[in-house]
């Protein structure tokens, strides 16, 4: 019945304060206000709907995304809402959008390879979206690799200029979101060329289409890539395919925080001005076209790709919270077998495999978060450092970056599917919410950096460690440990053998090196003061249950390497289940304290009060499919079947 919490005696049986958890995982009391508030905004408004977006076309489930985008915009300006407000509309509006790519990469671009000219002159026009953003990156023929992308930046000096041009086919630009119908600019990245001499990998600012029409402007030939993965809500993004022929530029549209490029002869104000705080000493580019590599490293050129990927960890824990939650509200209503004497069914939820399966994800939520908090802590450190030519800590941040949104990322993604399993088979219908969650999720194990790609980077980061294990530089931060290493410089055969031919094995010491960063973080959050009835037993227990789960997973590995004894591997399964036993009264308050509303949720199974089945009939019967009793198509294919007409009927 509506209005009846079936869920109710779940609920009663927790341990901890769930609105003091509520807080540890908003991050904190603030952030709690800002969330609730601005999600149940978001759920009462009928602008935002999406339970029908199953049954929209493709063309219209675009069309909708640019009336929601418009709505949400219209929304912030009206309610004055501040820019975290605003983050927190878009994150609840949950529509992938040429607003993730104008907001969560275009800007932060600007402000991280831009000067401060080049950021006063943009940045307000983005902040007030009276231009629209995508960060084109990736070509045809490379995505991975951005050092080989073939997009030419040729500098003109009898103009002043930067022409771009799509030298071949697979220079084309293809993927970049936003691109293929919406933006009207983009960072290009095209590599540089100065008086004949390649430069290397650059971004450039380059508009698209007309502020007056939207029309491609000369030289442009853009599109959409077409439909992606699944019916998902991410065909609402226009991934989209961009060609230059010889497009021109100003000498000013080229992101310049990390190089200078000053023309001698030039007007003073030809001369772009250096992020001055950031630079050692600058590059330059004289009339004649020399060109001179800063000592800032090149990578800093990367520096959106390091910013995104923090946040995308930070993104993978709403993502496995938001399937964690379904699956277990779910696996609490769903009762089969185990009837005693005619009384009810077993939940489902009591199954030691349920548990074994849902317990670890749960935790592997909390645990991400927490990963994530500090994740955006090493980002903002990393940045505050480069401001002071503090190079230092760049390689850890790119190899954490890298390596946590690889590990977070295939753990949710593979995550949000065993869910849907964990939910038989209603898990499958659209109204579980698991199928789109999935659909519009798995995309993040390849964009913003391959994983494996990334992981092989990580890989690099921890050879060049032991490589220098030896010297006088001693690791520090998150590779201190690695001082436990030193006998590999003795046998000296784990460094010098072919990084390719141990890349496979190297790429899993790298998530082994990502896990023990995940686990040490969560150690490192209970450590600190949280407030609040019981929720630090209950976040020692989700500390436990990750550790000790990846042990089991790996026991082979510890086993092998005599860092456990069998006996240990055995006392860890044993433990490991009566730590499922003591989440178990918890779990629905555990999930709750996520605080989604049903709406954010999109999932009948998971909805807040349990009413699953009467939400499953009746959501059956608005699929348009169910219009009429007798389906289209029946007096013209069906019928003649059924008559043995078949020989006769016009197919
Ligand atoms: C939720 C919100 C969603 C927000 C919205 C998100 C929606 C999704 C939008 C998706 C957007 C995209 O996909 S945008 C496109 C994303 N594309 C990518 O991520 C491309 C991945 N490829 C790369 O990053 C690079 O090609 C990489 C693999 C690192 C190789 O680069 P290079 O060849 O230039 O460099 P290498 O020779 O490997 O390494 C040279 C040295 O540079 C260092 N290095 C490499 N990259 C570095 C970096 N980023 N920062 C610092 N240092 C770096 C290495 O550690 C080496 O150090 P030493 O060892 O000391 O020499
Ligand atoms: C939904 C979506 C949105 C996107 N949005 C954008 C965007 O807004 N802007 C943008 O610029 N790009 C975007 N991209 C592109 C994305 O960044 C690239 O697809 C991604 O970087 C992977 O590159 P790739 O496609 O070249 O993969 P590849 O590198 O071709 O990967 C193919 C296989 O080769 C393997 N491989 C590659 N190199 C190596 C190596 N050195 N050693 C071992 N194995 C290797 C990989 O592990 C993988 O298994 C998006 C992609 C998707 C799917």
């Amino acid at each position: 019945m509506e209005g009846v919490d079936h869920l109710a005696h779940e609920r009663n049986k927790s341990e901890f304060d769930v609105d003091a958890m509520k807080i540890v995982w908003a991050g904190s009391p603030h952030a709690f206000v800002v969330s609730d508030r601005i999600s149940k905004l978001v759920a009462s408004d009928p602008g935002f709907r999406k339970d029908n977006r199953s049954t929209l076309s493709r063309k219209e489930l675009f069309k909708n995304t640019l009336r929601k985008a418009a709505y949400a915009w219209k929304t912030i300006i009206d309610l004055h809402l501040s820019e975290e407000e605003a983050a927190k509309l878009r994150f609840y509006v949950d529509e992938p959008a040429f607003t993730d790519v104008h907001w969560g990469m275009f800007i932060p671009a600007i402000k991280g390879q831009g000067t401060e000219e080049q950021q006063q002159k943009w940045l307000p026009l983005a902040y007030k979206m009276q231009i629209i953003g995508c960060y084109a990156q990736t070509e045809l023929g490379h995505g991975s690799n951005v050092q080989g992308l073939e997009t030419t930046a040729t500098f003109d000096p009898q103009t002043d200029e930067f022409i771009i041009h799509s030298p071949t086919l697979t220079s084309s630009k293809w993927w970049p979101g936003g691109l293929g119908k919406v933006a009207t600019h983009a960072i290009a990245y095209a590599l540089l060329i100065v008086g004949g001499r390649e430069q290397g990998v650059h971004g450039f600012i380059v508009q698209l289409r007309s502020l007056e029409d939207h029309s491609p402007l000369p030289g442009m030939t853009v599109g959409d890539i077409g439909m992606k993965f699944g019916n998902g809500a991410y065909n609402a993004m226009d991934n989209g395919v961009l060609r230059f022929d010889h497009v021109r530029i100003p000498r000013n549209q080229m992101l310049m925080r990390c190089a200078q490029y000053t023309c001698l002869c030039m007007p003073s104000d030809a001369k772009l001005i250096l992020e001055p705080c950031i630079l050692i000493r600058v590059s330059q580019v004289t009339c004649e076209g020399k060109y001179k590599q800063s000592d800032v490293p090149r990578q800093l050129v990367y520096g959106a790709m390091l910013y995104v990927r923090q946040t995308i960890v930070a993104d993978a824990s709403c993502a496995l919270s938001r399937a964690v939650c379904i699956a277990t509200r779910y696996s609490a209503v769903r009762r089969q077998f185990g009837s005693q004497n005619g009384g009810p069914e077993t939940q489902v939820i009591d199954y030691k495999t349920q548990q074994s399966r849902l317990f670890p994800l749960l935790a592997s939520a909390y645990a991400f978060r927490f990963v994530g908090e500090w994740l955006k802590w090493l980002y903002a450190d990393v940045t505050q450092r480069l401001q002071a030519n503090d190079f230092s800590t760049l390689p850890e941040a790119h190899a954490c970056t890298a390596g946590l949104k690889s590990l977070t990322t295939t753990a949710t993604a593979d995550g949000i599917e065993e869910c849907r399993k964990l939910c038989g088979g209603h898990g499958y219908l659209c109204s579980s919410g698991l199928p789109e969650l999935f659909a519009v999720y798995v995309p993040a194990c390849t964009y913003e950096g391959e994983n494996t790609v990334l992981l092989l980077q990580v890989a690099r980061f921890l050879m060049k460690t032991v490589s220098q294990l030896g010297s006088s530089k001693k690791p520090v931060g998150t590779i201190a440990y690695m001082t436990r290493v030193e006998h590999l410089m003795q046998c000296r055969c784990g460094v010098q053998r072919g990084f390719a031919e141990l890349s496979a094995d190297l790429v899993e010491a790298a998530v082994a090196h990502c896990q023990l960063l995940v686990v040490s973080k969560f150690i490192e959050k209970l450590q600190q003061e949280i407030p609040g009835k019981g929720v630090k037993q209950q976040l020692e227990v989700l500390c436990n249950i990750y550790a000790l789960f990846l042990l089991h997973k790996h026991q082979g590995d510890f086993l092998s390497t005599g860092c456990i004894t069998p006996k240990h591997a055995a006392l860890a399964n044993d433990e490991l289940r009566s730590l499922y036993s003591q989440v178990r009264p918890n779990a629905i308050a555990l999930v709750d304290a996520f605080n989604y509303t049903d709406h954010y949720l999109g999932s009948i199974l998971g909805c807040y009060d349990g009413n699953v089945y009467p939400k499953l009939y009746e959501a059956a019967w608005k699929d348009p499919l169910n219009e009429s009793v007798v389906p289209d198509g029946y007096h013209q294919y069906i019928r003649p079947l059924l008559k043995q007409e078949i020989r006769t009927a016009r197919l």
